[in-house]
């Protein structure tokens, strides 16, 4: 069954187009990476899967529903947290809250049942020894991973992510891939991961998106991923290259260029 299906979809804020034209079909279980330079429509897209922006045309469903009948099948995980980090919650504390709100309505004490999910979920992503520990005081690889249990709380039929591995160093890159893997292997849950950087995810991907706007491949990585394709929109520089029997994308984007891996 097809999870996400979008025909000759265009995205506009007033009128004006930030995706334009794109056709799509993901399966339930696939795992979509969206790849594309910055201001190519990234987060627009999935924030129209999401329901969070609903100025489109064309044809979006989402488990064949419009994407605004679909919300309580997505968990989504933005790019920036909103935890004002000033209040001293736990890392248990910020799971649950995924659970509380997802009920569409705010506890003043969480349910012994939620607290419970939120160990089990914490232990999940390989926390369980951290749940009593300031979420402020985590690192940023232990944070996105809170994030992660906290949209996996109220178990989404899809998890939407943006960008969730920026700003974090080589190690907690490493560190939150594996834990979109097991998602994957273990949950089967369809994913859409947006990504400045596709190399630490590309064992997870089933299906890669260059978008520019415009879609401009879609397909599996070995076929999205060829340097034809990367060129015409990273320019001559950008390439991919076998290394160790996996594909390397180079593309010069942002986290070649701060941890050296390689690019213009
Ligand atoms: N709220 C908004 N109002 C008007 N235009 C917007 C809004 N949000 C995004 N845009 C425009 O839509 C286009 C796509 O932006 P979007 O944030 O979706 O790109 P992106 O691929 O996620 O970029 P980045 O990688 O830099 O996050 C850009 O031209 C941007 O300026």
């Amino acid at each position: 069954m097809a999870a996400i299906t979008a025909e000759n979809l265009t995205i506009t804020y007033d009128g004006v187009p930030a995706v334009e034209g794109v056709t799509f079909e993901i399966e339930r279980g696939e795992t979509l990476l969206l790849l594309g330079p910055n201001g190519a429509g990234k987060t627009t897209l999935i924030k129209t899967i999401a329901c969070f922006h609903r100025e489109y045309s064309g044809e979006l469903r989402v488990f064949d529903r419009p994407p605004c009948e679909a919300r309580e099948l997505i968990g989504y995980v933005p790019q920036s947290h909103n935890l004002n980090e000033r209040v001293p919650l736990t890392a248990l504390e910020v799971v649950a809250m995924g659970g509380v709100y997802r009920r569409g309505f705010v506890h003043f004490k969480i349910a012994p049942e939620i607290l419970e999910k939120a160990e089990e979920v914490l232990n999940f992503v390989g926390l369980a020894g951290l749940s009593g520990r300031l979420f402020r005081e985590l690192s940023g690889g232990q944070k996105q991973r809170v994030l992660l249990a906290r949209a996996l709380i109220s178990d989404p039929e899809i998890l939407i992510l943006d960008e969730p591995l920026s700003a974090l160093d080589p190690s907690a890159r490493a560190e939150v891939a594996a834990v979109l893997g097991k998602i994957k292997r273990e949950r089967g849950i369809t994913m859409v991961i947006t990504t400045h950087d596709i190399n630490p995810l590309l064992e997870v991907g089933d299906k890669v998106m260059l978008l520019n706007k415009k879609l401009v491949a879609f397909g599996k990585p070995e076929e999205v991923l060829r340097d034809s394709v990367i060129k015409s929109v990273y320019g001559p520089l950008a390439r991919v290259v076998p290394v160790e029997d996996k594909l390397f994308c180079i593309t010069g984007d942002t986290h070649l260029h701060r941890h050296g891996g390689g690019g213009r």
